[in-house]
């Protein structure tokens, strides 16, 4: 009998066992699983297991040989849910006994019954790092059977939520070898078949990148769940310069001292100026690189740095505010010339990997290295430009090779050997002083020069290290990190100062291994270590500088271990040039820097960088800064005697009436029912109409109702304006002018009346922000964990727990939601928007956008924030594979927007 006729058609679903209860967590049947044979296969929240349930293979329990022949893949027993990506029921087909389970008849047999496929990753056995896609097709009989296990599967991969589902991909279609676009077309199908969104954009020259993600708003960002890049280092460096440059607020590092700044002294510490003047970074179009051409910085917007394979910061609570947000990704795909990020990241220098990792949701957190020229501009003020890189940045020798290397493009990978041999044989060196900071935990026994014992000219013994591997277990585990203590860079005893000519001065982030650097530049750099690994090349004769050379080339080799080699674990670092100058080489992108200072930007949160209350308050966007601030007055003012907040409530009786107003010579009080009998009073009649305005600003005097509802503007007011707002003051404006009016018709019910609707107003913004983030995950006193879209109705239960009025909140809910019915809903579902900002309302246009309602319109015509229509919509529309002839990736938007091309 064919051994697939073994399952009857009873045996059915009736036969899928359920074990733990009513709410099955595990299922249970027999399958035939393709080119294996009838298993009994086991479904649990984590993973697939299966055992053949009869089978002439009896060598081993896992049945992964048979006669001693191994079965390839198919004899894997299990599967993690988190390396699985898609789960298809196919219908009726052909399932196929394994060919080895007969051993008398090599043609194995095939029948037809109901399949799925179950499509995850399977690992390299000899080379752990290398993924490749997998698949099982497992077959029943019962359609029923089948459509159940892969609901199930289903439910159990939709609480994988950390992975991707749309994608921005900016395709670099030279880099490497100039297969950039067929790397992709060769991972696109994954992509789609893990049912990822991707808009892909195909560059078209250097910078082009660039310019697309820095014209990006955040909203527009925040429809992505990642950015990947298929190219090299250099394209990987483009990209997160430009999301990072508008973005990204962290203080400078200290620029180097100006040489009259500058006192040496004995115990070699260099003095800094403390009181440097920092002014906007320069936009000089200078500089050859192409990332030069970008708009003025915007640094009032803080992101999360943890940046790898993605960004994200656990702790940060506030970081759907700002972007890049905690779902964020970076992604890099490898189709460069060295991909020396990719390699320390994955461990692997494999597109597919990468792929399958970017899918899976598979997350590292990266340092980033914030590398600042300082300039002299005419007003003699020392002016910054700014550049990150994730893995290095190096100057002399790196330099020159990046730039003569440029020449010889053409030559694809080869042009680095080639022009690496040319800058040997110049063997120029450069006069500069260097000056770093000390840190704390780089401890003598681990720094590069550890245990050195010197030796015959000038070579060291081979000091102890930890390099850093694919899997490596440093960089896996936090606590083997040490914890840097990051000393004041104001405190001149902080600093070390070395001056003289070198052939190289390197920073490394990471430890850069590479296939000529089989070790990396700095072997024991590790993942998020939080230093700066500064390595100073000082000039040395020709033979040296080869071993020197060799060594790096060589896997297991002591680049660092020369006299004329030092290694230094820092977090800052400054540089000048006193002499003849080479260039900087940051991420293979080229920097003229004459003065340069570096600093880490070690996986923390922008929050933490705000060191002062006024920090904090500067940093607030304009609307919710200024709402905040008058309540923040009227509570102020209920502490003075003769203020009296009932002046300001709504009642509708007296806002048309006017009111006797008695003046003393010292005061003014507003109830007119106290009459004075003084002799020298002036009696002003006013019409009250300012009720209608001023209710919506009292909040209350300080209490904790104020303090919530103070904490709830600057928590979701500023969450709204920084993010589904962005640049759209106008109409964040307009939505409070909307809420007022609409609370206002409202109370004119006396059902509904309130004296101060201000707290209905406040509740609006909670409400109007779970819709428009709705999947945020919010946390309710370190108890409860809940989606965004929840949290108005959570917010009215606990006021509900607590004994407070519910009808100011159920107010707020109800104007809000009439708000984003009719400026989102409505004209999502084809009809107009009756609920357009109007031009009267008093906020400057935003000049980034150019007209008031962009935003708005934008939404309309295709996306929103966080809407899942909008999104639909948008998703729609960015499965675009090519970008516009002009190359802008968003030209497109602006048609959108206001009807007109841009
Ligand atoms: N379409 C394009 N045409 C020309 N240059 C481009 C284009 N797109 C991007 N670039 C630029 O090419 C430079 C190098 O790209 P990339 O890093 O992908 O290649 P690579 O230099 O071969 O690789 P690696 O950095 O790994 O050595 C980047 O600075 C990028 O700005």
């Amino acid at each position: 009998m064919d051994s697939l006729s073994l399952m009857r058609d009873d045996d059915s679903q009736a036969n899928t066992q359920y074990i733990g209860g009513e709410e099955p967590s595990i299922l249970t049947s027999n399958f035939f699983l393709d080119h294996v044979g009838e298993v009994s296969l086991t479904l649990k929240p984590d993973g697939l297991s299966w055992k053949l349930m009869e089978s002439l293979c009896n060598d081993q329990a896992d049945g992964s040989t048979c006669l001693g022949i191994q079965i390839v893949s198919k004899s894997d027993t299990s599967i993690n849910i988190s390396d699985v990506y898609t789960v298809e029921f196919i219908d009726w087909g052909l399932v196929h006994e394994t060919l080895l389970t007969n051993p008398g008849l090599l043609l194995g047999h095939s029948s037809e019954m109901y399949r799925f496929t179950v499509h995850g990753v399977e690992r390299s056995k000899s080379q752990p790092s290398l993924w490749a896609p997998t698949v099982y097709t497992f077959g029943h009989v019962d359609k029923q059977t089948c459509l159940m296990w892969v609901n199930r599967m289903k439910t159990f991969l939709s609480m994988e939520t950390d992975r991707p589902k749309n994608l921005l991909v900016y395709v670099h279609p030279g880099s490497g070898k100039g297969n950039g676009c067929r790397t992709w077309e060769s991972l696109a199908p994954i992509f789609s078949q893990a049912k990822v969104k991707t808009k892909v954009i195909v560059t078209e020259r250097a910078g082009h990148a660039f310019e697309a993600v820095t014209s990006m708003t955040n909203r527009e960002l925040n429809l992505y769940d990642g950015v990947v890049a298929v190219g090299g280092d250099g394209f990987f460096n483009e990209i997160l310069n430009g999301i990072l440059l508008s973005r990204h607020r962290a203080p400078y590092p200290p620029p180097p001292p100006d040489d009259d700044q500058t006192v040496e002294t004995e115990s070699n510490v260099l003095l800094h100026d403390p009181t440097v003047t920092v002014v906007e970074p320069s936009v000089s179009g200078e500089d050859e690189s192409a990332l030069l051409l970008r708009p003025p910085l915007d640094q009032s917007q803080a992101i999360d740095l943890s940046i790898g394979s993605n960004s994200s910061n656990k702790a940060d609570q506030d970081s759907e505010i700002s972007f890049p947000n905690e779902r964020f990704r970076f992604g890099l795909i490898p189709s460069g010339s060295t991909d020396a990020i990719v390699i320390c990241t994955t461990g692997v220098r494999d597109p597919m990997t990468s792929a399958l990792q970017i899918i899976l949701g598979k997350r590292v957190s990266l340092d980033i290295a914030q590398v600042v020229r300082w300039e002299k501009s005419s007003k003699s003020k020392n002016k910054p430009l700014v550049r990150y890189a994730a893995s290095f940045a190096g100057y002399g020798f790196y330099g020159d090779v990046i730039t003569e290397s440029e020449k010889y493009r053409w030559m694809g990978p080869k042009r680095y050997d080639y022009a690496g041999t040319k800058v040997f044989l110049r063997h120029r060196s450069y006069e500069a002083k260097v000056a770093y900071m000390k840190v704390e935990s780089e401890k003598p026994n681990v720094g590069a020069n550890a245990r050195r014992i010197k030796t015959f000219w000038g070579l060291s013994k081979k000091s102890e290290r930890l390099p850093c591997r694919a899997k490596c277990d440093i960089c896996n585990t936090s606590s083997a990190i040490p914890q840097i203590e990051t000393p004041d860079p104001h405190q001149e005893s902080n600093w070390v100062r070395v001056k003289g000519r070198f052939l190289s001065i390197g920073a490394a982030v990471i430890s850069c291994r590479n296939e000529r650097a089989p070790d990396g530049l700095v072997a024991d750099a590790h993942l998020s270590d939080g230093f700066l690994h500064l390595v100073l090349i000082k000039d040395c004769s020709h033979a040296f500088y080869l071993w020197h050379l060799t060594q790096l080339a060589r896997k297991g080799g002591t680049p660092l271990n020369f006299d004329f080699v030092e290694h230094h674990k820092t977090t800052t670092f400054t540089f000048t040039s006193s002499g003849e100058e080479s260039v900087w080489n940051v991420d293979g992108e080229i920097l003229k820097a004459q003065k340069l200072s570096a600093q880490l930007q070690k996986n923390q949160l922008p929050s933490s960088t705000m060191a002062t209350p006024k920090e904090y308050y500067n940093s607030l966007p304009p609307v919710a800064k200024t709402y905040a601030t008058v309540t923040f007055i009227m509570a102020a003012a209920c502490v003075f005697p003769y203020y009296d907040p009932w002046i300001m409530a709504l009642f509708y009786g007296d806002v048309f009436k006017k009111l006797q107003v008695k003046i003393t010579g010292f005061y003014a009080n507003f109830e007119s029912v106290i009459s004075y009998p003084d002799s020298e009073t002036t009696n002003v009649s006013v019409v009250q109409i300012w009720r209608v305005l001023t209710n919506f600003l009292f909040i209350g005097s300080f209490s904790l109702s104020f303090a919530f509802r103070l904490w709830i503007i600057l928590r979701y007011g500023v969450s709204l304006e920084r993010g589904p707002f962005d640049k759209r003051t106008a109409d964040y404006v307009w939505m409070f002018f909307f809420g007022a009016f609409s609370l206002l018709a409202v109370a004119a019910i006396p059902f509904f009346w309130f004296p101060f609707m201000g707290s209905s107003l406040v509740f609006m913004i909670v409400y109007v922000w779970s819709r428009e983030l709705p999947n945020t995950r919010v946390n309710i006193q370190g108890l409860v964990e809940l989606k965004g879209f929840y949290l108005p109705w959570a917010m009215v239960a606990i006021d509900m727990v607590i004994g407070k009025q519910l009808m100011p909140s159920l107010l707020g809910i109800g104007v809000g939601h009439l708000y984003y019915f009719l400026t989102v809903l409505h004209p999502l579902a084809g009809g107009s928007n009756f609920c357009k900002t109007p031009f009267w309302v008093p906020v400057r246009r935003d000049p980034a956008s150019g007209v008031a309602f962009r935003g708005r319109g934008f939404r309309v015509g295709g996306t929103s924030g966080a809407s899942t229509r909008g999104q639909a919509r948008d998703i729609r529309e960015a499965e675009t594979s090519t970008p516009p002839p002009n190359g802008g990736a968003f030209s497109g938007r602006s048609r959108r927007l206001d009807g007109r091309s841009s």
